[in-house]
């Protein structure tokens, strides 16, 4: 499968080339920053410490994604829509990453959808994947005398708040509640806030140093606490999932996928 890496010179960017590189039946056939990026004109492979790979890193996605068959996309939500409308025009899998992506984001990326086949995931991992299944069924099993926490930490380069990751472990844990995330969720606290209103599903966010990523669901009820939690230790784990996704995506029809859908864990 012929590949495109976007945001190439980023921390996944990086990563996704080395897995691209590393994934037998993948071939690295672009690699794209913003105009004016200092890596423009830089061999991929040389960016990414895996050796020469014979592809410079561009600011033309039309060009290199008309040779491509799938891209891969860890960027920020404006280059992540933007993206999707060239993914759409030459009929390809777009595997999104991005996090921070808000409702008029998912708006575009549903049309684009039409033509592209666009797999989006606030976390390619499998175990993250695993986890959210967990979350479903353990808050459909306890109710709503166990108060739902989610907590997360990141480093401290991290842009958005609340982590897509953390989104997607309270979507997974409204839906075990039967209830609509958007209505239901506490995303700070500061000051005199009134007691906890039963049902709500709460969001804690911490920023520092390395870490690159944690994440808790809390389930805490009168005299006893139950928590589920993911520790990421490596980004490789996001990238091989990526590409996995892309893979998956080859053979199938236009349409808006999750990993859930790629690695078959739609319900547990
Ligand atoms: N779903 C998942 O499993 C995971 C998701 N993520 C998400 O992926 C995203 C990227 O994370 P990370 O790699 O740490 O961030 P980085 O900032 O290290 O990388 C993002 C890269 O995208 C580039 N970029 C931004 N806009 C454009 C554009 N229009 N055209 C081309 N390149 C562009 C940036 O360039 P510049 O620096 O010049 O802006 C940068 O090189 C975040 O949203 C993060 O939350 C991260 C890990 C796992
Ligand atoms: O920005 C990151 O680094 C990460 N972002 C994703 C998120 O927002 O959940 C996934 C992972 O935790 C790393």
């Amino acid at each position: 499968m012929r590949l495109v890496v976007v945001g190439a010179a980023g921390r996944m960017g990086r990563m996704l080339i080395k897995t691209v590189a590393e994934t037998e039946g993948c071939t690295l056939v672009g690699a794209i920053e913003r105009e004016g990026s200092p890596a423009l004109g830089h061999d991929a492979g040389l960016l990414a410490a895996v050796g020469l790979l014979d592809v410079d890193v561009t600011d033309d996605p039309l060009t290199v994604f008309a040779q491509a068959d799938g891209v891969l996309d860890f960027t920020a939500p404006a280059a992540t829509t933007a993206f999707a409308a060239l993914a759409a025009q030459a009929r390809i899998v777009h595997v999104i990453g991005t996090t921070g992506l808000q409702e008029p984001d998912f708006t575009k990326l549903e049309a684009a959808a039409r033509h592209a086949r666009i797999i989006q995931s606030g976390n390619m991992s499998l175990g993250v994947n695993l986890l959210a299944g967990l979350v479903r069924k353990v808050a459909a099993t306890l109710g709503e005398d166990f108060d739902i926490e989610i907590l997360e930490m990141h480093h401290r380069m991290k842009v958005d708040a609340p982590s897509g990751t953390a989104l997607l472990l309270g979507e997974a844990a409204a839906e075990g509640r039967r209830i609509p995330l958007k209505e239901r969720s506490v995303r700070s606290r500061d000051g005199h806030t009134g007691a906890r209103n039963p049902g709500d599903i709460g969001f804690a966010t911490m920023r520092g140093g390395s870490v690159v990523g944690e994440h808790s669901v809390i389930f805490a009820g009168a005299g006893e606490r139950l928590e589920l939690s993911h520790r990421a230790e490596d980004r490789s784990i996001f990238a091989r999932g990526a590409v996995r996704a892309a893979l998956w995506g080859f053979d199938k029809k236009p349409g808006f996928y999750t990993m859930a859908d790629v690695l078959g864990l739609d319900r547990l």
